[in-house]
């Protein structure tokens, strides 16, 4: 149950030869088309404002991972592993203060051909919380596999998935996050590998994949990987410092320190003899990985150690690219092209046909759902909330009278019951979907979904769910405060703060989409609202501001949720009169203060407006922020007869 068997192969096309390749592939073993990939002279560079080079974070670094062998980059913190995973991976993100330079070759054709299926475990396993596995799984395989597969096939590929990544124990376990406790790290990890592998990558890469894990967990990840690699994958990890067993399981290492190549080739016993070649003996019983890790780490223990240890990893560094000089020259990129497989490659694995917008549709939906209604912890917070909030101001509100004081008390109530509708739906939105607009990247960068059923799904799914809330409110604010006491107007009131609750949510997602981390979507988000409170009608006369603040209030959801309650509260209500000049009806109060002339009707249709262009900044923003790459640049012009290292 532990290991995963050979590679499965979903076709990446649904016409009838990719069903017969996955047919003759599925269960078979090694139906991926194996990919060689050879980097040379990979060089990236950090620059200054200036566009000055300040520092190297690769330098003429080269190598290459064949198929069917797990290879591990290894070295201190900060010796470049992830940016080298990265760049073999095509996935740096583009940084104007980055120059990437080198050659990149899979099967001997250039990467910028394009053509071979990767998979990327990243260090951080993202997933909905709420799914089990075996849902996670399933959906990752409904949105990836062609639709001529029929469910039960669809099923036994799942639950073949699961037995050979050892995930069959927990298959029925949510996911869960840090509020509810799912599966172990490890699972996560393995979890993460599974869904990669529904797209038959031919070369797997994972970012440290033990961190975080215990010694155990670690082993039977890296396990997996071994297995992935003997069933035919090209498989590159990058690794800190692994333990014995771990090491063990490497055929190839690449060893680097701070941005350069201290070693590339087999692993195991090759590297300590190489090494032992140069003067440096592994002591006997010591893991080969310390040894190494040792050998090319800074000892910052006092001056002296610092300067021998230095000079020690420069002359390993030297010696090796003198090695890498003799024995391979500067020809690191010549394989042959192999015709065949090029064609094969390509055609496996080019535009991968989506479902249709319906189907894709139908299954976010399922998914929304799921993780909206099975958040026990969210929900049960934001119920208790709602009760609180309108208890405090239902007491303090308490049943309102007529008397012309109760007007300033109606407007400040309904002002109030704006604002927290609009702040409880803001801050829940924007605290959980920059996680999920990560997870929502990953997908789409697969190409497993498009925007457009995303949202819709999400803004349909969620609506139950996210009506609930204000209804509570209002539910216990309104005959607490004994507001306009008819039952149309009460379904009015309660109209209107669910309508804002989901402009305020659309407006989160805009924030959410918008900035880059929870937290700073969580500071940006209540000062952006902060603005809309004080143009919410209540606070400041627009008349009184300065013309260019006007535009405001007709942005303001606040603005328009409070001008439909007070319509609705105030219309045909007569108040007590103990002087000429007081107001008496509902009517002058709302003219006095300017929120007269419009029906409610119109605040309603305002409202959907404001949500309608939430949702298409969301959408926009989504679409713009997509993750960008940095260009892999032929190395410059002085450079190319170089030795390797300068
Ligand atoms: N986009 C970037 N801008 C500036 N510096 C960067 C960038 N990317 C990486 N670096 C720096 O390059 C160095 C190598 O980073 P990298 O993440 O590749 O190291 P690593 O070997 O994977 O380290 P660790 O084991 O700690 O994850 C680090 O010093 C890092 O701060």
């Amino acid at each position: 149950i532990a290991g995963p068997g050979p590679a499965l192969l979903p076709p990446a096309e649904d016409t009838e030869t990719d069903e017969a390749d996955a047919e003759a592939g599925e269960g078979g073993g090694g139906g991926v088309p194996p990919v060689t990939i050879r980097w040379a002279r990979i060089t990236c560079a950090l620059k200054n404002k200036r566009g000055e080079v300040a520092r190297f974070l690769l330098s003429n670094v080269s190598g290459e991972a064949k198929p069917g062998r797990l290879l591990a980059l290894m070295g201190p913190s900060g010796s470049g592993k992830t940016t080298l995973l990265n760049v073999l991976a095509g996935q740096l993100a583009a940084s104007s203060s980055l120059h990437l330079s080198g050659f990149l070759y899979i099967n001997g054709r250039p990467i910028s051909k394009g053509g071979y299926k990767i998979a990327f475990v990243r260090q951080e396993d993202l997933f909905f919380s709420q799914l089990t596995v075996r849902e996670t799984l399933s959906l990752a395989a409904e949105l990836q596999l062609p639709d001529l597969w029929a469910p039960e096939r669809k099923e036994s590929y799942v639950n073949d998935l699961l037995l050979r990544m050892g995930l069959v124990n927990c298959a029925d376990s949510i996911v869960g996050d840090a509020k509810v406790r799912g599966i172990s790290g490890g699972e996560k990890k393995r979890l993460s590998l599974a869904c990669e592998l529904i797209a038959s990558p031919s070369v797997i890469f994972a970012d440290e994949p033990t961190t975080g894990l215990d010694a155990f967990q670690a082993e039977k990840v890296m396990e997996t990987l071994r297995q992935l690699a003997q069933d035919g994958h090209t498989v590159i990890c990058s690794i800190h410092q692994p333990r014995g067993s771990v090491y063990g399981k490497f055929d190839d290492i690449v060893l680097l320190s701070d941005g350069e190549t201290v070693y590339m080739g087999p692993a195991k016993e090759e590297p300590l003899t190489y090494f032992s070649s140069l003067g440096y003996q592994c002591p006997d019983h010591m893991n080969p990985a310390e040894f190494l890790a040792d050998l090319i780490s800074i000892d910052y223990g006092s001056t002296e150690s610092v300067q021998s240890s230095q000079k020690r990893i420069e002359n390993l560094i030297e010696a090796f690219s003198n090695k890498s000089v003799v024995t391979e020259g500067n020809n690191l990129i010549a394989i042959p092209e192999d015709p065949e497989l090029s064609a094969k490659l390509v055609r496996k694995t080019t535009v991968k046909k989506r479902h249709g917008w319906w189907r894709q549709f139908r299954l976010l939906f399922k998914r929304a759902w799921m993780q909206a209604f099975r958040d026990g912890p969210t929900n049960k917070v934001r119920s208790r909330m709602s009760v609180a909030s309108a208890v405090i101001f239902g007491s303090v509100f308490w049943r309102m009278g007529k008397s012309q004081t109760s007007i300033q008390d109606r407007m400040g109530l309904l002002q109030v019951a704006a604002i927290n509708t609009a702040m409880a739906a803001l801050t829940k939105t924007v605290g959980v979907f920059p996680k999920e607009r990560s997870i929502v990247d990953r997908e789409r960068a697969k190409g497993s979904y498009a925007l457009g059923p995303y949202l819709s799904s999400k803004l349909l799914a969620e609506i139950p769910i996210g009506a609930a809330f204000p209804l509570i409110f209002g539910s216990i604010l309104y005959p607490m405060a004994k507001l306009h006491p008819t039952f149309s107007r009460f379904a009015k009131f309660c109209g209107i703060v669910t309508v804002e609750s989901f402009a305020a949510s659309a407006m989160g997602l805009t924030v959410g989409a918008m900035a880059p981390t929870t937290e700073a979507a969580m500071a940006l988000g209540p000062s952006l609202m902060t603005v809309f409170i004080v143009f919410g009608g209540y606070y400041v006369n627009p008349d009184n501001t300065p013309v260019i603040f006007r535009w405001i209030p007709r942005i303001s959801l606040i603005r328009w949720a409070f001008q439909g309650l007070c319509i609705n509260e105030f219309k045909g209500l007569q108040f007590e009169q103990q002087h000429s000049y007081d107001i008496q009806t509902g009517e002058q109060a709302l003219e006095r203060f300017s929120l007269g002339g419009i029906r409610i009707a119109d605040t309603l249709v305002a409202q959907g407006r404001i949500l309608m262009f939430w949702y298409w900044s969301t959408y926009l923003l989504l679409k713009k922020n997509r993750p960008k790459y940095q260009q892999l640049l032929p190395p410059l012009e002085q450079d190319k007869n170089k030795p390797q290292v300068e």
